[in-house]
């Protein structure tokens, strides 16, 4: 499978970000192209977590601007949504749902068509190591089966701009190596991957942004 037609750019320009009345960022831009893997890289609290969830739309940047191609990204949000996935730290996984549930809700938020949902389901449950999981509740699973059923969504339910917030936290070394050809597949399609990682996780030819690099010195009171 590939992305048609092939997206276009995903850029933001000149991004600000306020949490909790303390600039986070500012004067931040960046640009991810079809293939492109971008890396989000800085101490704790330097902002990696906010910027992917301005990305995802799920936070409002204090100033600047968000493009998909040349359209402003908040002026059309729920298409946004549905051409991202957005993995953040805390597993959107359902207790009571069993793993292939959890899969099956997802492949249809994002596609229509049930066969080609439920296939979708399968390949991810193959792929992420959790075809003899599949009826377990999602409630009953350890911290990296929960990560892997959380990640496999990547797979159930096609999109094209992957936004995850340390996405090997909890994972043994054979899921981050199956992540890391999922990524590498993901991207040989037209897809793209912005990820923060305190971690190396193989990303041939990924770009990287130092979030210490947009932080704004703040004027000490005393
Ligand atoms: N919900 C919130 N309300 C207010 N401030 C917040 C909130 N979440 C984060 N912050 C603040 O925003 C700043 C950036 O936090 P963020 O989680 O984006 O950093 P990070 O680089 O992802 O950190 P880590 O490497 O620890 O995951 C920190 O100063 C943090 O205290």
């Amino acid at each position: 499978m590939s992305f048609t037609p092939s997206p276009p750019p995903f850029s933001g320009s000149q991004l600000g970000c306020i949490r909790g009345g303390r600039v986070v960022f500012a004067g931040l831009s960046f640009q991810v192209t079809p293939g492109d893997a971008l890396v989000l890289l800085g101490p704790n609290g330097s902002g990696k977590s906010s910027l992917l969830r301005v990305m995802a739309g799920l936070l409002k940047p204090a100033t600047g601007r968000l493009a998909w191609g040349e359209q402003a990204v908040a002026e059309e949000p729920e298409l946004h949504a549905a051409r991202t996935h957005y993995v953040g730290h805390h597993d959107a996984v359902k207790p009571v749902l069993s793993v292939a549930e959890n899969l099956r809700f997802w492949a249809r938020l994002h596609e229509p068509h049930a066969g080609r949902a439920a296939e979708s389901v399968e390949t991810a449950l193959d792929r992420f190591g959790l075809a003899h999981l599949k009826d377990i509740p999602g409630k009953m699973l350890s911290a990296g089966q929960k990560r892997r059923t959380n990640l496999a969504r990547l797979l159930a339910a096609p999109s094209p701009l992957w936004l995850l917030d340390e996405p090997t936290t909890a994972l043994d070394k054979r899921s981050i190596a199956e992540l890391e050809r999922v990524f590498a597949e993901h991207r040989g399609q037209g897809g793209m991957v912005v990820l923060s990682t305190h971690m190396d996780v193989a990303l041939p030819g990924a770009k990287t942004l130092h979030l210490d690099e947009f932080s704004v010195e703040e004027e000490d009171e005393t």
